[in-house]
């Protein structure tokens, strides 16, 4: 297929890898981790997605000296006023550890009832030409579930064996990987993303 165009992904999370690779690659994009060029993790010092996803952009760009695209993402929990939100990848403190997250995360939930352990994912992606670019593509999405009070299932990454998706009566982990790329706040923020750089490359 031809190469429609070339992108870095800002990010260093395997599981958002390989979900950006399954979407990206059958439309033709040319997709480079951000390892191929030894990008190191910037500080997410922002007080948004936004903010933190426009800072793992910028730098990627910056270093590989190619359109960036970078995903910044979160778990938003309502019994517990929208944590882990922004902090959720260092939810349980550093190293990052999706084991100790979920851990934590069944934890402060322990004493919350079924019915009230609503939350969502939310997924800012950013787009840069160059790593100046004064006009960045935005989107965001957010995709609804629950909490469970015990793991399910063995697919997807960070916290998808706790979240609950009641359309599909599945766990993130228990649905195939197409179904979750297609329902996704990442999946369907990328379809998103799609259309509007198609106005941007033509
Ligand atoms: O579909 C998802 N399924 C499960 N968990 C998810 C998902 N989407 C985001 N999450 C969780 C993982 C991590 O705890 C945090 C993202 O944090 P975030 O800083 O954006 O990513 P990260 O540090 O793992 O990699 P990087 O910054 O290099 O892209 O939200
Ligand atoms: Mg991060």
């Amino acid at each position: 297929m031809q190469t429609v165009a070339t992108l870095v992904l800002a990010s260093g999370n395997a599981g958002k890898l390989k979900e950006f690779n399954a979407l990206l690659s059958p439309l033709g994009f040319d997709v480079r981790p951000q390892s191929d060029f030894s990008v190191s993790e910037v500080e997410e010092t922002g007080l948004t997605f936004v903010e933190n996803a426009l800072l793992k952009a910028r730098e990627a760009s910056r270093i590989s000296g190619l359109p960036a695209l970078a995903d910044d993402s979160g778990l938003e929990v309502d019994a517990l006023k929208g944590a882990p939100g922004i902090y959720s990848a260092r939810f349980a403190g550093e190293p990052k550890s999706d084991a100790r997250n979920n851990q934590k995360l069944l934890q402060a939930l322990s004493e919350c009832p079924e019915g009230q352990r609503s939350g969502r994912y939310w997924c800012v992606l950013v787009y840069l030409r160059h790593a100046e670019d004064p006009v960045p593509v935005i989107v965001q999405r957010s995709w609804e579930g629950e909490i469970l009070a015990h793991p399910r299932g063995e697919g997807g990454f960070g916290y998808d064996a706790l979240f609950w998706v009641p359309e599909q009566a599945m766990s993130a982990a228990e649905l195939p990987a197409e179904e979750k790329n297609r329902l996704s706040h990442r999946g369907r923020a990328l379809q998103g993303l799609v259309d509007m750089l198609q106005v941007v490359h033509g």
